[in-house]
């Protein structure tokens, strides 16, 4: 299911605390508000099967793009369609279409055993006892539901929690998911199984999925495409690598030489490839790949001596977003 969204704005009217006496009276029938204007102006387009990364620093505005996206709140100027539609207008008819996964907290029944929490949505959205069946026995196997299938959720571990919520979010099998925070405070290896199995739903099944995190591993190992919105607006629009490009930090190099080398005075300064630590035998280099190729790169080092190793490591995606936002 495709998305289309132009110009879309919200702003936030919030009145005024008053002070002294029934303040809080007073601050209700007030007439006097700020307004936030939390996004402002916000075009885009997503294509079916895409799998696009929504990134931005603390309050820029991607919960509120989210929830206007889903329906819950209503753009105060512009135009959202999901696959032709108005979420807003045609709640019901998308609703069907759409899951959504909010990571800081559960959709499903904190007192209830997790296969209740599944009767009643599937119930709830007309899933036939096949299709159910079906589906439960393989978001089972996938993200290894068995385990707790019986368990309360307010007693589901952090990652369970999160797998149980992913499943229930598939269970009546919408076209576009919307993902907020879906591995936040999970260890190393709940991350991977989350991860693993938002690929496969977008490889394999072809669903399209936007995904708010402020985890860059996700959106790296996840995202072809990624946005960045800072305070309010766009502020980029594409390929991750492009992300990376555009803020041109040096690529990280470590040279092992067979015996003898020697770093010439040049490459100590501003060139694009400079050495900035030698050990033992090791030098690290820092290089600009947009202003040198990797072959002139290569013959720059094999000019300093033999080499016996060489590592290259492009420059950490967390150093990248710091200099975005
Ligand atoms: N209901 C509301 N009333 C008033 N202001 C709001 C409301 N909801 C959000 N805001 C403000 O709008 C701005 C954007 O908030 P939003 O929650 O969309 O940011 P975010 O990018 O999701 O942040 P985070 O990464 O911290 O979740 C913030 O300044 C926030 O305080």
């Amino acid at each position: 299911m495709n998305i289309e969204v132009t110009e879309i704005r919200k702003q936030f009217k919030t009145p005024v605390p008053k002070e002294g006496r029934f303040a809080g009276l007073r601050t209700l029938f007030s007439r006097d508000y700020t307004v936030k204007e939390a996004v402002r102006g916000i075009s885009f387009q997503v294509n079916s099967g895409e799998f696009i990364g929504y990134i931005g620093p603390n309050g820029a505005g991607k919960s509120t793009t989210i929830k206007m996206l889903t329906g819950i709140l209503h753009p105060t100027s512009g135009k959202v369609l999901l696959g032709g539609m108005d979420p807003h207008k045609e709640r019901r008819q998308t609703v069907r279409r759409l899951g959504v996964v909010f990571g800081q907290r559960s959709g499903l029944w904190w007192d209830l055993p997790v296969k209740d929490s599944y009767d009643i949505l599937t119930e709830m959205y007309g899933v036939t006892p096949t299709d159910k069946k079906r589906r439960l026995d393989q978001f089972a196997e996938l993200l290894d539901l068995h385990e707790f299938w019986a368990t309360p959720v307010r007693k589901l571990s952090l990652g369970q929690r999160m797998r149980a919520d992913l499943a229930a979010a598939m269970l009546h099998d919408p076209d576009l998911l919307f993902l907020d925070e879906p591995t936040i405070g999970l260890d190393v290896n709940a991350k991977r199984n989350i991860r693993q199995f938002l690929k496969i739903l977008n490889e394999q099944f072809g669903k399209t999925i936007l995904l708010t995190t402020h985890d860059m591993d996700d959106i790296e190992q996840l995202c072809k495409r990624v946005m960045v919105i800072n305070d309010g607006e766009l502020s980029y629009d594409g390929t991750t690598q492009g992300l990376r490009d555009s803020i041109g930090l040096p690529t990280l190099i470590r040279v092992t030489y067979r015996g003898v080398f020697h770093i010439p005075e040049h490459s100590q300064t501003n060139m694009p490839i400079h050495a900035t630590k030698v050990q033992d035998n090791i030098v690290t280099v820092e290089a600009n790949r947009q202003e040198w190729s990797t072959m002139d790169i290569l013959r720059e080092l094999e000019g300093w001596g033999e080499i016996d190793d060489i590592d290259m490591a492009e420059p950490d995606f967390e150093d990248v977003i710091h200099r975005v936002y």
